[in-house]
C-alpha cells in the first residue's frame, strides 16, 4: 500500500536531476504532484526553469504554484521529464494512463532527453498487466475499436483480456484532454509488452496506449526514509 511519504521522497530525489536553464516535462498524478510542488519551492528560491505540463490538471497546479510554463509548440528541446507510473517492471517498462493523461505524457516523454519515473514501491511488478492497461481511442467507432483492441491483445499472448470503457460522472465515458475515450484493458498479465505495444499501435482508432517501452531510463522508488535510484 502506497504511503504519501514514499511518493514525496521519490519526487524530492528527482529534484537532484534538475539544473538551471532546463525545460522540464511535468507529469500527472499524485506522485508527480509532489515533484511540481517541490520544483515550485526551488523556483521560489531562484531556480530558473520552465515546465511543459502533461495534462490540463498539471497545468492548473503548476500555474497555481507559480511554475513558469511554455507551450509545447514553442519548445525545441525538453531536457528532462519527471512522471509517475501505474506499474514499473525490472526493465523500466511502464503502464501509465491511470490519470487518463497518457497521450500527452508519451509525447512529452518521447521528446525528452531523459525520462525519470518516480513511484512508491507498490508500483514495482515482476510483469506488467495487473493494473488495467489504458488505451486512448477516438470516440468515433470506439465499440469496433474495442473489439480490435481485444484481438490485438490476444495476438500478443494475453490470455483473457477484458475491455471496459472508462466512465466518469453520469456513467458517461470520460473525455481525455485530447477529446478521446479511454479503454481500460484488464489483462492480469501482459507476457510480451513490446509485442502488445506493437499490436495495439496498429489498430485504427487507437490514438495511444499506456505501455511505455524504452522511454524511462531512470526509475526512482521512494521509501519512508529516502529513495533508491535505478539507471537503465
Ligand atoms: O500515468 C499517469 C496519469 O495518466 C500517472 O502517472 C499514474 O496514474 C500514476 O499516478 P499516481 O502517482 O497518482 O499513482
Amino acid at each position: 500500500m502506497a504511503n504519501e511519504r514514499e511518493k514525496e521522497n521519490a519526487a524530492i530525489a528527482a529534484i537532484e536531476f534538475v539544473e538551471d536553464g532546463m525545460t522540464i516535462g511535468l507529469g500527472t498524478g499524485s506522485t508527480a504532484k509532489y515533484f511540481v510542488e517541490n520544483l515550485a519551492e526551488e523556483i521560489a528560491d531562484g531556480l530558473m526553469v520552465r515546465g511543459v505540463p502533461t495534462s490540463e490538471e498539471t497545468r492548473r497546479l503548476a500555474e497555481s504554484l507559480g511554475v513558469p510554463l511554455v507551450p509545447i509548440e514553442h519548445v525545441d528541446r525538453i531536457h528532462l521529464t519527471v512522471d509517475g507510473a501505474d506499474e514499473v517492471d525490472g526493465h523500466a517498462q511502464l503502464i501509465k494512463g491511470g490519470g487518463a493523461a497518457l497521450l500527452r505524457e508519451k509525447i512529452i516523454a518521447n521528446a525528452s532527453d531523459l525520462m525519470i519515473v518516480i513511484a512508491d514501491p507498490s508500483k514495482q511488478v515482476e510483469m506488467l498487466g495487473q493494473f488495467p492497461l489504458p488505451v486512448e481511442v477516438t470516440p468515433f467507432g470506439y465499440t469496433i475499436t474495442a473489439k480490435k483492441v481485444y484481438d490485438a491483445l490476444k495476438a500478443a499472448g494475453v490470455a483473457k483480456p477484458r475491455i471496459d470503457v472508462r466512465n466518469g460522472p453520469g456513467n458517461k465515458p470520460i473525455i481525455t484532454d485530447g477529446g478521446n475515450y479511454i479503454l481500460d484493458c484488464h489483462c492480469s498479465v501482459i507476457p510480451d509488452a513490446p509485442r502488445a505495444a506493437f499490436e495495439l499501435a496498429s489498430v485504427p482508432g487507437v490514438v495511444e496506449h499506456g505501455l511505455f517501452i524504452g522511454l524511462a531510463r531512470t526509475v526512482i522508488i521512494g521509501q519512508d526514509d529516502g529513495a533508491s535510484v535505478f539507471e537503465y
